[in-house]
C-alpha cells in the first residue's frame, strides 16, 4: 500500500516500506544519512534539503559561515513580511556511536516489531527538523498561509559547540536581516506523557586549573608539590559538587536545570613515576543556572585557587555568560500562542531550564525569545546514549503538534514595536 496523505514525492524517491507512513519513510532516509563527527557529510544534509526545498517549493538560502559549514534557509513568506518571523531551527550533524553496543547499525534507521525507529540522532534532533518539513508540507497542501514569514534553519555544528555554526551567524548581518521575533529550537524527551519545554539554559563554563608545584625525585618528601595543590582544588570543586547534588536531591520542585553541577573531566600532568611534576592541571565541566550570580561564583573559584597553594591559576575553554531567559508568562504573546496551542491538544508542558547547551543560548543572548522543544514524550531520554530511538506513532504526533503550534505562532498579532 502506498503512502495517502502527503501524496507523491514525500520520499522523494528514496524508499517506501509497504504500509509506511511517508513522513516516517522520510524520517527514516534523513537518519541514514551520516552527519556525524568527527566528519559528518554535511554535503548529504544539503543535497537532502535542496531536494525538499524543490518539494515544498520554497527558496533555499545557503550561507557558508565557515569553509564547509553551510548554514541553509528555508523561508515560507508570510503575508505580511514586516512583522518579525518565526524561526524553526534545527541541527544537521549528530554526535558519533560506539556502534558496538548498539542492537542496530546506528545510521541504518532500524524499525522494530513496536515502530521504535533505531538510529543516532531519532531524538537529538533529526526528528524535529523532519516534523517541521512535514507540518510546513501538510499546511501548504491545505492553502494554509502564514501571517509572518517562517523560517526553516539548518545549521552544523551544534554538537561541537556551534562556533562554526549558530555563534558566528548570530553575528552576522544575514542573521539580522532574517527580523526574527521568536525561535523555537530542540528540547529533550520526557518518559511520561507529558512534554518539556526549556526557556533557558545553564551556562557552560569548562575550565582547567593550573597547578604549578616544585619538581624532585619520586623517593622524597619534597614540599609544595603540584599533586597537593591540585587534591586541594579538587577537593573544593568536588565538595561544592557534593552540596549541590545534596540540594537537587532535597528539593521537590528541583531539576538539574536549577543547580550548578561540577563534573571532573580530565587530568594531566608527569612524565615518570619517580620524577615529581612541575605542574598538574585539572579540568572541570560546570553548568550553572542563570539564576546564579556568575561575577560572584567566580570570585569564589579564584578563592579556592588561592587556598589551594602559590601561584594556581585557571582558565577557561568555554565560558558562556549570557543569563538571557524566554518568558513564560502568560502575557507574553508568544508564550501564549505557543501553550496556548498546547492546551488545545491537551498537552501538559513542564516548563524547564535546559541542563546542557543548545543553539537556543546564542539565539538568547542576540535578544530573541526561544523555546526548547522537541515533542517527544513517553518517551526515555536517549540523547547521546547508545540505541537511541524514537517511536514513529510519537514521531508521527510530533508533526500534528507543529502543525498547529507554527500556524499560532506566525498568526501572532502585531506587537506594539511593529505597529
Ligand atoms: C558547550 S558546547 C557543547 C554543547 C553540548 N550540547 C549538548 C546538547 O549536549 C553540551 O552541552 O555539552
Ligand atoms: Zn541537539
Ligand atoms: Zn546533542
Amino acid at each position: 500500500m502506498l503512502p495517502d496523505k502527503d501524496g507523491p514525492g514525500v520520499g522523494g524517491g528514496q524508499s517506501f516500506p509497504e504500509g509506511e507512513d511517508p513522513s516516517v519513510s522520510l524520517f527514516r532516509d534523513y537518519l541514514r544519512l551520516r552527519t556525524v563527527h568527527p566528519e559528518p557529510d554535511y554535503d548529504a544534509a544539503l543535497r537532502f534539503l535542496d531536494r525538499i526545498a524543490e518539494e515544498l517549493e520554497l527558496p533555499l538560502k545557503k550561507i557558508e559561515v565557515f569553509p564547509g559549514r553551510v548554514i541553509s534557509i528555508m523561508t515560507w513568506e508570510g503575508t505580511n513580511p514586516t512583522l518579525k518571523s518565526i524561526l524553526l531551527n534545527s541541527h544537521t550533524d549528530v554526535v558519533p556511536v560506539y556502534q558496538e553496543h548498539w542492537k542496530y547499525d546506528a545510521f541504518s534507521a532500524f524499525k522494530d516489531a513496536e515502530g521504535n525507529i533505531y538510529a543516532r540522532g531519532s531524538q537529538d534532533m533529526k526528528c524535529v527538523t523532519i516534523q517541521y518539513i512535514q507540518a510546513v508540507r501538510r499546511l501548504k497542501a491545505r492553502g494554509w498561509k502564514p501571517t509572518r514569514t517562517l523560517h526553516l534553519m539548518f545549521v552544523p555544528d551544534e554538537e561541537v559547540g556551534g562556533y562554526k555554526g549558530m555563534e558566528t551567524f548570530v553575528k552576522q548581518p544575514e542573521f539580522h536581516k532574517l527580523n526574527i521575533g521568536f525561535a523555537l529550537d530542540e528540547g529533550l524527551a520526557n518518559p511520561t506523557d507529558a512534554f518539556t519545554v526549556f526557556y533557558g539554559e545553564r551556562n557552560p563554563w569548562w575550565i582547567t586549573v593550573h597547578c604549578p608545584g616544585s619538581p624532585g625525585h619520586g623517593s622524597r618528601f619534597v614540599e609544595n608539590t603540584a599533586a597537593e595543590k591540585l587534591r586541594h582544588v579538587m577537593n573544593s570543586f568536588l565538595d561544592f559538587r557534593e552540596k549541590e547534588k545534596h540540594r537537587l536531591n532535597t528539593s521537590e520542585c528541583f531539576t538539574l536545570g536549577d543547580v550548578t553541577t561540577v563534573n571532573m573531566t580530565m587530568v594531566k600532568g608527569g612524565v615518570a613515576y619517580n620524577v615529581i611534576p612541575a605542574e598538574m592541571d585539572i579540568s572541570f565541566d560546570l553548568r550553572i543556572p542563570p539564576t546564579v550570580n556568575l561575577q560572584e561564583f567566580e570570585r569564589q573559584i579564584k578563592q579556592w585557587c588561592k587556598e589551594a597553594g602559590e601561584d594556581v591559576t585557571y582558565d577557561f575553554a568555554q565560558k558562556h555568560m549570557n543569563q538571557n531567559i524566554t518568558s513564560t508568562d502568560e502575557s507574553d504573546p508568544w508564550w501564549n500562542a505557543f501553550s496556548a496551542s498546547c492546551k488545545e491538544m491537551s498537552m501538559t508542558l513542564k516548563k524547564e531550564i535546559f541542563p546542557a547547551a543548545t543553539d537556543s543560548r546564542f539565539i538568547r543572548a542576540v535578544g530573541i525569545p526561544a523555546i526548547g522543544f522537541s515533542p517527544m514524550n513517553r518517551t526515555p531520554i536517549l540523547l547521546h546514549d547508545h540505541n537511541e530511538y524514537l517511536n514513529e506513532q510519537v514521531f508521527l504526533k510530533g508533526i500534528s503538534v507543529y502543525e498547529r503550534i507554527i500556524p499560532a505562532l506566525a498568526s501572532v498579532a502585531a506587537l506594539p514595536n511593529e505597529a
